[in-house]
Order: structure tokens, then sequence, then C-alpha cells
């Protein structure tokens, strides 16, 4: 069949319902070094909804203190709101054992069970017979049932425990469906499965009676298949899939929704065969819900994260920047757009005079395929960053470069001198503490200019030498002071790096205004100081470029 009939026959084939169940706030929350607040989960369990997944798993009600409180304000949810817990313990009733009964007092609609299903952990973890396994199974369902609960049971150690004991394996999910389970969730709760064997066994599974719309998959990226893992389960037959945004998880994380979301709503055969609950209006909003994530956990955005990284569309080699500019499919497998990215195509020293092209227009800078001042920009770019320069981080340093070597390049003021010291001295306390003072000359329409200043907070901390330089440089700029008063540095990174035959400091410098404008500088020297200037003149230069240039 040819592509255009293919397109057109599209509406008219029915497509399979994929549920999408989120575990971030329970599993996410079995991330080394992670622990939600209440407002926190609050704001996840939002931005899930937002996007369109159909379970939120909110964690395990009477496990610690924040997950009871976040179940007993009974969140108000378009997903199926989740309670998380495991199987009622050998020697109680379903109905007498106390952390069941916390987990089925949070009266969520749907409540999952984790349940063992290898022989191996049931001997070895719980200490009691197989049978009595099953048999806890088989009750704690039948328990969630009878109170009118969607039950779902998370088959933990499935693909291990069906590699050892396949009977035993099967018999547990069996006992669970029998009893009532909207969904068995299998599990790769080691994260060692590989996909053909998860491909394998979720068929074998539906083969031997258990039918997959009513499978679901979990996996963990232990050996980074998480994702392939899942799409081999649906391919084999499973419904409903489990992940986290941005991966977290237990270990080396869960299978990744950031990913696999994009992946089920545009790539084939999954774009065709299944539709899930997330629009394509919330997929445009996928990165910003990675985002809201890294910006609660305090983590800088993973750049090379598929799809919503912000390496995920950046096109740095001049052979790629070259066809991308004729036409982005060349080396895009998708519009960036459809996640809410966008493309870039940074100058370094990879690349060629498309990128360079490319970048000036950007900054309203026209110049013809033939200036030689091309050629000329483009050797400094190469030259600099042999210097241990970098500009693909650092467009507007890149910018002001390019500017200087045009002739474009507007002179605000002109540095005279410098000077920074650091004191460490008692204060009236008695406490050792620093002070650290700059001093910048600088000259303006052939005024001298003087400004000192230090780099204490309101709460009399020292900020350190770099940031009184920054002051003393902002304090008086005579008529540009005004347009610089906006301007905040928001990330401030050193890396030391090998400039030609020697170690250098590198500084880079973010910075934002509040026209929403946000840019980077970069400086180089031996000296700590001189780079964190240089990338500093570079950040109030380019500032001034943009704000006293004429209305577009
Ligand atoms: C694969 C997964 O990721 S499942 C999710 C795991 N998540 C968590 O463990 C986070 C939340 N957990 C907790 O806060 C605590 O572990 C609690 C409150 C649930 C239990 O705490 P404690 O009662 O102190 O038990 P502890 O954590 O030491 O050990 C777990 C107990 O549960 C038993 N257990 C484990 N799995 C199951 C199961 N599926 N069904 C019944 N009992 C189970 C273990 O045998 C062990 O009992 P034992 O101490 O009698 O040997
Ligand atoms: C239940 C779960 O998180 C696991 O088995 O990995």
């Amino acid at each position: 069949m040819c592509w255009f009939y293919a397109r057109k026959l599209e509406p008219f084939m029915t497509k399979e319902r994929l549920y999408v169940y989120d575990t971030t706030l329970r599993d996410g929350q079995q991330t080394q070094g992670v622990q939600f607040s209440l407002a926190e989960k609050q704001q996840i369990a939002a931005t899930l909804d937002a996007l369109g997944v159909d379970y939120i798993e909110g964690g395990w009600p009477g496990a610690n203190p924040i997950d009871s409180a976040w179940f007993d304000s009974q969140p108000k949810l378009r997903a199926t709101f989740t309670a998380f817990g495991m199987t009622k313990r050998a020697g109680h009733s379903a109905e007498n054992d106390t952390a069941l009964n916390a987990v089925v007092n949070a009266n969520t609609a749907a409540v999952c069970l984790v349940g063992k299903t290898h022989d191996f952990h049931v001997e070895t973890a719980l200490g009691i017979t197989l049978d009595e396994n099953i048999e806890n199974i088989r009750r704690s369902i039948e328990h969630l049932v009878s109170q009118g609960r969607e039950a779902l049971f998370d088959a933990e150690h499935f693909f291990d425990g069906y590699k050892a004991n396949p009977d035993y394996a099967r018999a547990c999910i069996q006992a669970a469906f029998a009893a009532g389970a909207r969904w068995i969730v299998l599990c790769d709760t080691n994260g060692g499965a590989l996909p053909a064997e998860v491909g394998q066994i979720v068929q074998e599974v539906i083969t031997a009676g258990l039918p997959g719309d009513h499978l679901g998959i979990h996996t963990h990226n232990d050996t980074e298949n998480a994702v392939a893992n899942t799409l081999a389960a649906i391919d084999a037959g499973a419904r409903q899939i489990q992940g986290t945004l941005n991966g977290l998880g237990e270990r080396c994380g869960n299978a990744n929704l950031t990913s696999l979301l994009p992946i089920l709503k545009l790539k084939e055969p999954y774009r065709s065969n299944y539709e899930i609950g997330v629009t394509d209006a919330a997929l445009r909003d996928i990165k910003r819900a990675s985002r809201v994530l890294d910006d609660i956990l305090n983590r800088i955005p993973a750049p090379q994260a598929p799809f919503v990284g912000a390496s995920a569309f950046v096109h740095k080699a001049g052979l790629h920047a070259s066809a991308i500019l004729k036409n982005p499919v060349t080396y895009e497998h998708i519009d960036p757009a459809l996640v809410g990215n966008q493309r870039d195509i940074p100058m370094s020293n990879q690349a060629g005079q498309s990128n360079l092209r490319k970048r000036l227009k950007e900054a309203n800078l026209i110049v013809e395929k033939d200036d030689p001042a091309l050629g000329r920009i483009l050797e400094l770019v190469k030259e600099r960053e042999a210097q241990g320069y970098s500009y693909d981080t650092a467009q507007a340093s890149f910018e002001i470069l390019a500017r200087r070597e045009l002739g474009l390049c507007p002179v605000f003021f002109e540095v005279k001198r410098y000077k920074v010291s650091v004191e460490r001295r008692k204060n009236k306390y008695n406490r050792m503490v620093s002070l650290s003072e700059a001093l910048v000359v600088v000259r303006i329409d052939g005024e001298k200019k003087m400004s000192v200043s230090e780099s204490m907070d309101e709460l009399g901390n020292d900020r350190g030498p770099v940031n009184a330089l920054s002051k003393a440089l902002a304090k008086d700029l005579g008529p540009y002071q005004a347009m610089i008063d906006d301007m905040n540095l928001t990330d401030y990174k050193v890396r030391i790096t090998q400039g030609g035959t020697e170690a250098v400091t590198r500084v880079v410098i973010d910075c934002e205004d509040s026209k929403g404008r946000s840019w980077a500088t970069v400086g180089v020297s031996a000296n700590i100081v001189d780079a964190s200037f240089e990338a500093l003149l570079d950040a109030v230069n380019w500032k001034l470029i943009r704000d006293t240039a004429p209305p577009a």
C-alpha cells in the first residue's frame, strides 16, 4: 500500500486502547535522594493529570506520614488515583492485616498490591510456603474487590520467576486474576530482562489464557532496556504500561514516560495501532512536564534525554547544519515542536558556514554567502575553542565575537582596570568570616567612573569575589545603568579545561532579564577572576546591544 493511501485509510482503522499508569510518586520516590513533600506530590500529580495519564499511583498509605497525609487529602484528579501496598502477611486475614488496612482505608478507586511470584523470593524473603503465598495473593485481591475497588496486582520478579519456575509464576498471576484483579502487571523488578525474552514471556502468558487487555508491564532500567522492554510487551499484547516522568525510580530508574509517550504517539506501528489518553496538545507540553520534575528535584535537566533534552534537536556538526537548513528532515526523526522542544544550530569548532550564517541571522546580522568575514569568524571560533572557549553553550559570547569581526560591535564603555580582594577577618562576634571587595574603573563618553562593591548578602554572608566584581561592574554605567538594572546572573559554572598546552579555567555565566530573555557567555583564563570578568563583560555588552537596538 502506498504512503498516500495508508494515511487516507487511517481514520477508519480501529485503534486499541493502551492505558498509561504513572508511578513517579511511588517507585519514583524510591530513587536514592528523592523525598517528595506533600506540596510537591500535589504539583507532580497535577502535571501528570494534565498530561493525560490514566492512573496516578500516589504512594503507599501508612508507610510514612507524607504519603498518609497525601491520601487523606483525597486529591481531585481526572486520572484514577491509586494506592499502593503489599499482599497480606501469612497468619493474618486480609480484613485484619494492618498494612493492607491502611492501604484500603485510603479510599482510592484503585489499589495496586505487590506480591511475590518467584518461588525463590517466597521461600527466601517471605519464609512461607508456595501455597501460602498464593493464598495470600488470592485473599488480598478478593478483599479489594469486595470493597468495590479496582484491583491491580504487581507481579514482583515475574520475569525472573517465570524463567526459574514458569508453572508457579503463572499460578500466582492466575490466582490474582481469578480473584478479580482488573490488571495483572508483570514486573521486571531487578531490571535484568532483555526485550526478546520479555516479548516471548508475555506472549506465553497470553497463550496460557491471561488476556492481553488485562496485562500490564512494569520495567526497570538496569540494562538501559526499560523502554525497549515495555515496547516488547506491548508488541506481545500487554495493554497497560507503567513508567515515571524522566525515568525516575529505584536504582537505575523505571521506564521513562517522557520517552515512551512520544514513541506511542508519534512512531509506527504504535501511532496507527494504539490510542492513549495523551492528546497532541498535551504531548507538546511534555518537555515542560519533564522540567517541572527536574525543578522539584533541583536537578539539572539531562541534556541528552530523548525528545525533551536540550540537546535532542541540536545540530552541531557543519554537515548536519548545512543539510538541516535545506530540510530539517535530513537530520531529525520528528519535528521538535511536537514535544515542545526546539531545534538549535550552535556555533563551535565542529561548525561550518551554514551554522555560522544561521546564527548570525538570528542575531539580525545579515552577511552574504561570499563575505570573507565568514571565513575569518569561523577561524577565530575554532582558534578560541582550541584555547578553551566553548561557544555552543555561550551563544551571546559568539555573537559579540562575530560583531567585533564584522565591525558591528558598539563600544559602550572601556574597562580601564579592576581589582578584587578577599579578606578573612573576625567579625563583631569574634567569628572568622570572609569579605570580598571589588573595584572597577571604566571610561564612558570620556568620563572616568570608579565603583567599589562588597559581596555581602542580606544575611551578612560573603558571596565571593566574582559576585563583588559583578556588583561593582554593574554599579555605575552612567547612561546605560537603567538598562542593566533588570539583569540577573542565574548560573555560574566553572570548569578546568585544556587551553592549548596549559590547563585553564573556563567560566560560563547564564543571565536573564525582566523581558524574559536569557543568554550565556564564556570567559577563559589561567586566572578564575579574569575568566569570570571576561564572561561578565560579554554578558553586560550583549544586554546593552539588545536594549539599544532599534525596534525590529
Ligand atoms: C518492588 C517494589 O518496589 S515494591 C515497593 C517497595 N516499597 C517500599 O518498600 C517502600 C515503603 N515501605 C515501607 O515503608 C516499609 O517497608 C513498610 C512500612 C511497608 C513495612 O515495614 P516493616 O513492617 O518494618 O517491614 P520491613 O520493611 O522491614 O520488611 C518488609 C516485610 O514485608 C514482608 N513482605 C515483603 N513483600 C511482601 C508481600 N508482597 N506480601 C506480604 N509481605 C511482604 C517481608 O517479608 C518483611 O516481613 P518480615 O519483616 O516479617 O520478614
Ligand atoms: C512493584 C515494583 O515496583 C517492581 O516489582 O519493580
